[in-house]
């Protein structure tokens, strides 16, 4: 299982800090939403810049205007691009064309998504990353699960999935079963007192697992 660091409610400082403490042990880096809009798109650039080697992932969270979206996001140098599961079918056919033609990817968020037919659509449209995904403030109520969300991808056989909301040690051993290639973890590693030792302790426990990975 890999493990994407999410840069979220952060400086840029802090964003810049927060990879060079955990670069050895993170695979994919990121680029939140609310970071995207306080500091803008050029941020993805700079990081991009900074680790060519690393998959970088701009958090779009993209819900109209697909292909110019999209676009900005891999002109900035983003590997991934984030379009919501909710946004019209349309909308995201044009940020699955603009990654094709672009050689990059798509992750699907499917925050708020409870319906699987709207799901296997999208996955015939084109889409091969999922991502199931517990929003911020739906985490404060407690009581989603992604167990809860796991019918959304039943029988996508072709596609990857990730998961993101609350990751940390505690529900690793959940992840273990959904079958998830990549763990999505933001405020346990940024809001930690040492976050190198806190993203070295999930990445090794995500290594460990024998979770079905995927190519990634
Ligand atoms: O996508 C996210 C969320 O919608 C805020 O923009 C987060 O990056 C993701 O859910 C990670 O969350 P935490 O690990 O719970 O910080």
């Amino acid at each position: 299982m890999k493990l994407q660091l999410a840069l979220d409610r952060l400086s840029r400082e802090e964003c810049i800090d927060f990879i060079a403490k955990t670069r050895d042990f993170i695979d994919w880096i990121e680029v939140g939403t609310g970071t995207i809009k306080e500091h803008g798109i050029r941020l993805v650039r700079d990081i991009k810049d900074a680790y060519p080697d690393k998959t970088v992932v701009a958090d779009m969270k993209i819900c109209d205007s697909g292909r110019h979206e999209a676009e900005m996001a891999f002109r900035a140098g983003a590997d991934v691009v984030t379009v919501m599961g909710f946004a019209g079918i349309e909308t995201i056919r044009q940020v699955l064309e603009s990654a094709k033609e672009n050689r990059k990817r798509v992750m699907v968020d499917l925050l708020e998504v409870t319906d699987s037919g709207r799901v296997r659509n999208i996955y015939l449209a084109g889409a091969d990353l999922f991502c199931l995904h517990i929003g911020k403030d739906r985490q404060s109520s407690g009581k989603q699960h992604f167990e809860d969300q796991l019918h959304l991808v039943g029988g996508l056989d072709q596609a990857d999935l990730a998961v993101a909301g609350g990751i940390g040690p505690d529900n690793l051993p959940s992840l273990r079963k959904l079958g998830v290639g990549i763990a999505i973890v933001g405020s346990y590693i940024t809001n930690s007192q040492d976050p190198e030792q806190a993203a070295a302790g999930m990445a090794d426990a995500l290594r460990r697992s024998d979770g079905q990975q995927k190519h990634l």
